[in-house]
């Protein structure tokens, strides 16, 4: 499962957890302008907007989980099981591979609505990386400084959904978690009243019993309702720490512990776990990537206005997995 949010102060900030039950090689990796994107069945981007976020690189290609490019428009990819689909290369239509998108976009696009006109064309097929990499089912939160959308494709064609609030998560289709998420309308941050029983003397006997009945299990439509929850009800400082502070505990309010999710064993009987591999958080205006892994809860950085923005190669950071911890005597 995956969970990817949005939050506002003073900057504007887009991130995700990566929850799963191994780990690819990724690293932080800044694509400058003059990296040369290869496109499988359209024309390669040859100069295009910078991007930052967390990728596998294979064969000097940037494998976007999630990024943000030097204009703030952001995307994430969140496993979409059984329900994406994609299709053989279509004559009319902008054929790209699932992988291809991420770059694609964020390549050309300053905005959600520049990314919308070019969404409307998109066939996605079913072009693997390679045979040891084939296309993964996935739906995309896109967003910039103002808006959220979603894009999915399924069976029945790709649809752009606009997201009023700003999260997301994996199964089912977004429409579904939008309904979903009405039930639970009635909770509340505040403390409760009593409108069960008028006249019945009745108090609040614990703090936080307005969001009763909030879901706190780990499935992609309970997290959903956590997170959104959490999000649209957070409060925080603008200050860039306190904003990114806030940021990872929305993220934390839906994480994954080793042992809570399990999804049996492998073929040499270790028991598989899902569970928070990474959580990010990019500041969308500054293009400053921040990110924690299951291992070390500490906060790194990376700056993409650190890097020869104009330039042709990648820059790839490792994973600070190392646990720090502060001694204090
Ligand atoms: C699994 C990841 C999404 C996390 C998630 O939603 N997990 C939930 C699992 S489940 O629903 O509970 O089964 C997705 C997000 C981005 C994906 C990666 C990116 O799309 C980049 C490449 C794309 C290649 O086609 C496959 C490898 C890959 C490196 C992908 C592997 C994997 O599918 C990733 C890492």
């Amino acid at each position: 499962m995956c969970t990817a949010a949005t939050y506002t102060t003073k900057d504007h900030y887009f991130g995700r957890n990566l929850d799963l039950e191994f780990s690819y090689h990724e690293t932080v990796t800044v694509t400058p302008r003059r990296k040369v994107l290869p496109m499988r069945h359209t024309d390669a981007l040859k100069e295009h907007y910078a991007m930052i976020g967390m990728a596998f690189v294979v064969e000097d290609y940037p494998l976007y989980y999630d990024a943000t490019n030097e204009k703030g428009l952001s995307m994430a990819g969140l496993n979409f099981p059984g329900n994406a689909h994609y299709n053989a290369p279509a004559d009319g239509r902008r054929n790209l591979a699932s992988f291809e998108l991420i770059p694609w976009i964020l390549g050309q696009c300053a905005t959600v609505e520049q990314a919308r006109i070019l969404l409307a064309e998109v066939n996605l097929t079913d072009t693997a990386f390679s045979p040891q990499l084939p296309p993964s089912p996935l739906h995309w939160l896109i967003a910039d400084q103002n808006e959220s959308i979603v894009f999915e494709q399924t069976e029945n064609g790709t649809r752009i959904f606009d997201n009023p609030v700003g999260v997301m998560t994996n199964n089912p289709t977004f429409d579904y978690h939008m309904l979903h998420l009405q039930d639970y309308m009635n909770a509340s941050a505040r403390l409760p009243e009593n409108r069960l029983a008028p006249g019945v003397g009745m108090e609040p006997y614990s703090r936080g019993m307005g969001g009763f009945g909030i879901p706190g299990d780990l499935s992609s439509a309970s997290r959903f309702v956590k997170v959104a929850f959490t999000k649209m009800n957070s409060l925080s400082g603008d200050s860039e720490e306190e904003s990114v502070s806030q940021f990872f505990k929305i993220l934390g309010s839906v994480e994954q512990q080793k042992g809570c999710c399990r999804l049996g064993t492998d073929e040499d009987g270790n028991l598989l776990c899902e569970y928070t591999i990474y959580s990010s958080c990019c500041n969308m205006d500054r293009g400053i990537y921040y990110y924690t892994t299951y291992e070390n809860s500490g906060i790194s950085c990376v700056d993409m206005n650190r890097e020869d923005l104009d330039g042709d190669r990648l820059a790839v950071y490792e994973l600070q997995k190392e646990p720090r911890i502060c001694r204090q005597n």
